[in-house]
């Protein structure tokens, strides 16, 4: 084995709330040498570690090697991998966010939500892999430096715009090791178009209900056919920028989600917590391809014009 081999892989993740913190963790487990730029709880995890209370596996602390307030300060040269775990919101500056740590040979993996939000951290690193990630689970912070993992777990993910490198079969492996269960595709867009059928019809349903769950959603024959068409013109929109879906998706997901227990999604909890949603990653990107491609999408764009209402109130003073 080289000397390059043997060294420990070296993550920095930016964004260190309830994904980043969460996937850190299972990373660090994995071995490799995981470090965080966290924001308002740095003070609080320098002293304490990240405690992740885990339905799976119980209580377990990560304790980074590195507890940074920005990128630039990353120390002994550019990481190996860059997670970004941010939300994607309005305002929010991504690349400026992770320019400092980026080098030559760093791959970025972005763990977060939404359709089209690759384009830009691409744009930007043409010269970089981009590994482009979707976690099905759910996580939250409950406390300053306190992580509750709820339920699920598996992380999707492959080489942006396609393809699976040995980078990115290397960052499974870890995960892997960690405990993550992970699925590898070469079609990552294919991939979060699949998971925004999701997203863009049960996420603003959550808030535009004032913070449902799903159990609330799918009550009534109302609702879950609201659900559907949503889903149905994700799906037609998807197909016509080039990434098919199954048809059985739709009731798979209606299914699944009747059988998990009841949840609020990550939209309805930014709501209810009065922080920015994640709008146009979500459903904005969505309603602006089939613009685009000339889809019919008018329960979308129904619930992407109430959604707006919605940001444009919680933006007034009270
Ligand atoms: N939580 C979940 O179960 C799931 C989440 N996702 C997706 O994962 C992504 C991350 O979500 P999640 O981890 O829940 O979000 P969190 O709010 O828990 O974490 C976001 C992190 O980003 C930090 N951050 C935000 N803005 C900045 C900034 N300007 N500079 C530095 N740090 C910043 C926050 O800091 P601060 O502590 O100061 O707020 C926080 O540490 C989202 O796209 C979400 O949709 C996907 C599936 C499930
Ligand atoms: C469904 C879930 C929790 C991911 O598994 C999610 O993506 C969200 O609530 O936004």
């Amino acid at each position: 084995m080289t000397a390059n081999q043997a060294r420990q892989t070296r993550v920095l993740i930016v964004g260190a709330g309830a994904i980043g913190g969460f996937y850190g963790a299972a990373l660090q487990r994995g071995g490799a040498d995981v470090s965080l730029v966290c924001r308002s709880e740095a003070e609080v995890v320098r002293q304490h570690g990240y405690r992740i209370e885990s339905v799976r596996r119980g209580d377990s602390v990560l304790r980074p090697n590195q507890i940074l307030l920005s990128a630039a300060d990353y120390q002994g040269g550019p990481p190996d991998y860059l997670v970004l775990s941010v939300k994607v919101v309005h305002g929010l500056d991504r690349v400026s966010l992770i320019r400092d740590a980026v080098g030559p040979d760093t791959a970025i993996v972005l763990i977060e939500n939404g359709v089209e939000i690759e384009s830009e951290i691409a744009q930007a690193f043409p010269a970089n892999e981009l590994i482009s990630a979707l976690a099905f689970v759910q996580v939250s912070r409950i406390a300053p430096g306190v992580i509750r993992h709820f339920a699920f777990g598996d992380l999707t993910f492959g080489n942006y715009p396609r393809g699976l490198s040995e980078r990115s079969r290397h960052f499974g492996a870890l995960l892997e090791s960690g405990g993550i269960q992970c699925a590898l595709t070469e079609q990552v867009v294919t991939a979060r178009w699949a998971k925004c059928l999701w997203n863009a019809a049960f996420n603003p349903a959550s808030v535009l209900g004032g913070g449902l769950d799903t159990e609330d959603m799918l009550g009534t024959p109302e609702g879950e056919a609201l659900v559907r068409r949503a889903m149905q013109e994700v799906r037609a929109v998807a197909d016509a920028a080039g990434h098919s879906l199954a048809p059985e998706l739709i009731d798979q997901y209606i299914e699944n989600t009747r059988k998990a227990p009841a949840y609020k999604t990550s939209m309805a909890l930014d709501y209810l917590h009065r922080r920015p949603m994640e709008i146009e990653a979500i459903i904005g990107n969505a309603v602006r391809a089939g613009r685009r491609e000339r889809v019919d999408i008018p329960t979308l764009e129904n619930l992407y014009a109430l959604l707006k209402m919605v940001e444009h109130k919680a933006g007034k003073p009270a």
